[in-house]
């Protein structure tokens, strides 16, 4: 695992735009998932700036969650944070987009398994970019998931649901969501995890320096050839080893940077 603390909210944002970035021009035709969540959307907007020109026409974008029970025009849904902060911006089109879709009806382990297949026909995930729970969850694999899960169905935690409350007052948070699994997102070849704030910190040292376990999902990324973590200093509070972090990530960026897949 990478682990870059930057000083502020905004260099975060910078440095995983950076990262995206790279990909994008070193791979016009890349895939991505894409998470929603309040903090990748600086960087998301870094992304689309005009000034950029990043080509994102060759791209497809995958989603990672979604509440079960929300259409895509509902202000919570992740796919409208998507579109709002990102895909519309970024002229992303329709059919170069895959969002999990809250109002699935039926079969919806078919439903998910179909997910995973056009996942793998696309190629696999070069990148999944991804926020953190402050319980630890990683889409929304919540504590207690399975490490090798894919996309199902999952029911959301209390703790999640009084975190997110505010997003959906004066109406209850739903109780269920789609979500990628851990063993999903282990299978991007790169992934870009941000985390800012001091509600993220305890979550953040436990997803880096402890024991990998179902009860923390975001730890199986320990266990990723290529995971990259971004944090503010206050998400980088609770960190033991956080002055060594700080020095490899200067060694690694002064000779070459982290690559771009
Ligand atoms: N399911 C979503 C995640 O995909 C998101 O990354 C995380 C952190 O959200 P935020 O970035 O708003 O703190 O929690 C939500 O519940």
């Amino acid at each position: 695992m990478r682990v870059l603390i930057e000083p502020s909210v905004s260099s975060v944002a910078a440095r995983a735009a950076s990262l995206v970035d790279a990909l994008v021009r070193a791979k016009p035709a890349c895939v991505i998932g894409v998470a929603a969540g309040a903090t990748p959307l600086a960087m998301y907007a870094l992304l689309t700036e005009p000034g950029r020109s990043l080509d994102f026409s060759r791209i497809t974008v995958f989603g990672l969650d979604e509440y079960l029970g929300l259409d895509a025009t509902h202000p919570g849904s992740c796919a409208a944070t998507l579109r709002n902060h990102f895909l519309d911006k970024a002229g992303i089109a329709p059919s170069q987009t895959h969002l999990l879709d809250g109002k699935a009806q039926g079969d919806l382990a078919a439903y998910c398994a179909a997910h995973e297949d056009r996942i793998s026909r696309a190629g696999g995930l070069d990148l999944q970019i991804l926020g953190l729970g402050v319980n630890g969850h990683i889409g929304f694999n919540e504590p207690g998931c399975g490490l090798a899960s894919r996309t199902r169905l999952v029911g959301l935690r209390r703790s999640t649901r009084s975190t997110n409350a505010p997003i959906f007052a004066p109406d209850p948070v739903p109780e269920a969501a789609l979500t990628m699994g851990i063993g999903t997102i282990s299978s991007a070849r790169r992934i870009l995890l941000l985390a800012t704030g001091p509600a993220k910190a305890d979550a953040v040292t436990k997803m880096i320096e402890g024991p990998v376990s179902a009860l923390v999902p975001a730890t199986a990324l320990q266990l990723h050839p290529d995971a990259v973590v971004v944090l503010d200093e206050a998400a980088a509070a609770g960190l033991r080893l956080a002055q060594d972090y700080r020095d490899e990530a200067r060694i690694v960026l002064e000779r070459g940077g982290l690559g771009a897949l």
